[in-house]
């Protein structure tokens, strides 16, 4: 049996501890706080477009009550994971692989990436590097997830995703049986989980979500339903759209997703993006994944992105206002 510890079980940790568990796998979660003693004591339950699953797995506040495990999925939202990184080590035998499931640019983007850009560091993501010298580049997966979850009270999580996905891949291509360790159970749980060659293309496909709906819900402090409800909102998402495209394809990567589609499709989902429940929960926010480092690559690429850097910005006073964003955005 796959042993396998989520590490920063919030969320997503828990929607995929649930989904692992369900599959069969032998399940350990690192979590904290309230949701932590709530699943000790009544396990994970999920409540998803198929139905209402509750799982008991192992639930530590630290790493080393799991000890090694065959495989770590990385939950945290982005700005914890260099505290988290020393916290992981435990957890890591000698070929444990570690997937990174987090929304925006990873850390690792341009680690194992070929051609001109190989080898840049993105120190807004990983400072001083501690994240690449504690886990390594060798041992990690990058993961995308479309699900749109939240915890609505300690131990239990929603989804309100019908169309789930989690995307595994590895940083150079390609397709390894690790990757497929982890999708196994994932899969049958009930997660479709793709393995694939192109991570860096599904990070993209991701981001532009986050790209529009994250500032524009920001700045109405609303779901996505509700603010692209608004149609010179809406307008405004399928602009943002349309410049995170032309910045992905500056990056090789030509999304085919039309930008009114996409804006179409968030506007029908009543979910607040987790970076605006981080805003409304006072958790630290995912704005340098998210806002601060695609501008970066826009500027450096001379890729022109008006109305995404006005939202971002903006958005990004909000962040700070909130005593929730230290950076320089
Ligand atoms: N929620 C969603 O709908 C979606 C989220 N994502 C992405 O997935 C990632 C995870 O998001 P989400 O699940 O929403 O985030 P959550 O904040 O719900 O979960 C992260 C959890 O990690 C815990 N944590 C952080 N550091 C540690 C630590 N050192 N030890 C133990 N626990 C720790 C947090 O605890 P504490 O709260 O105490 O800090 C929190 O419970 C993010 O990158 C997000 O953008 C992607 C798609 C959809
Ligand atoms: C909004 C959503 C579901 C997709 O863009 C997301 O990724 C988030 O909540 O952070």
């Amino acid at each position: 049996m796959t042993r396998i510890c989520v590490f920063g079980a919030g969320a997503i940790g828990s929607h995929l501890a649930t989904r692992l568990a369900l599959g069969g796998a032998d399940v350990a979660i690192v979590a904290r706080g309230a949701h932590l003693d709530a699943v000790r004591a009544k396990g994970i339950t999920l409540r998803a477009h198929d139905g209402v699953k509750t799982v008991r797995v192992q639930a530590e506040a630290d790493a080393r009550a799991v000890g090694p495990v065959d495989a770590v999925l990385v939950t945290t939202k982005v700005p914890a994971l260099p505290a988290a990184a020393e916290a992981i080590a435990p957890l890591l035998g000698s070929n444990t692989p570690v997937a990174f499931v987090t929304n925006g640019i990873p850390w690792w983007y341009f680690l194992r990436h070929g051609g001109p850009m190989e080898g840049r560091r993105l120190p807004l993501l990983d400072p001083g590097g501690v994240i690449e010298r504690a886990i390594g580049i060798e041992r990690t997966l990058g993961g995308v997830i479309y699900s749109a979850s939240a915890i609505v009270e300690p131990g239990t999580v929603s989804s309100e995703h019908a169309d789930l996905r989690l995307f595994l891949g590895e940083p150079d291509g390609s397709l390894s049986d690790r990757a497929r360790m982890i999708a196994a159970p994932m899969e049958a749980g009930g997660m479709p989980t793709p393995v694939v060659a192109d991570m860096r293309h599904r990070v993209w496909g991701k981001l532009m979500g986050n790209m529009t709906s994250g500032p524009l819900c920001i700045l109405s402090r609303s779901d996505m339903m509700t603010t692209f409800s608004d149609p010179a909102v809406f307008a405004a998402g399928v602009r943002i759209a349309e410049e995170g495209a032309g910045l992905a394809l500056a990056y090789g990567h030509d999304l085919a997703t039309s930008a009114e589609q996409r804006i179409r499709r968030s506007g029908m989902i009543a979910h607040k993006p987790s970076i605006l429940q981080d805003l409304e929960l006072g958790r630290a926010m995912e704005i340098d994944a998210l806002f601060t480092v695609p501008l970066e690559m826009a500027r450096e690429a001379g890729v022109a992105m008006p109305t995404f850097e006005l939202c971002a910005r903006l958005a990004t006073r909000a962040a700070a206002a909130a005593g929730l964003y230290r950076g320089q955005g």
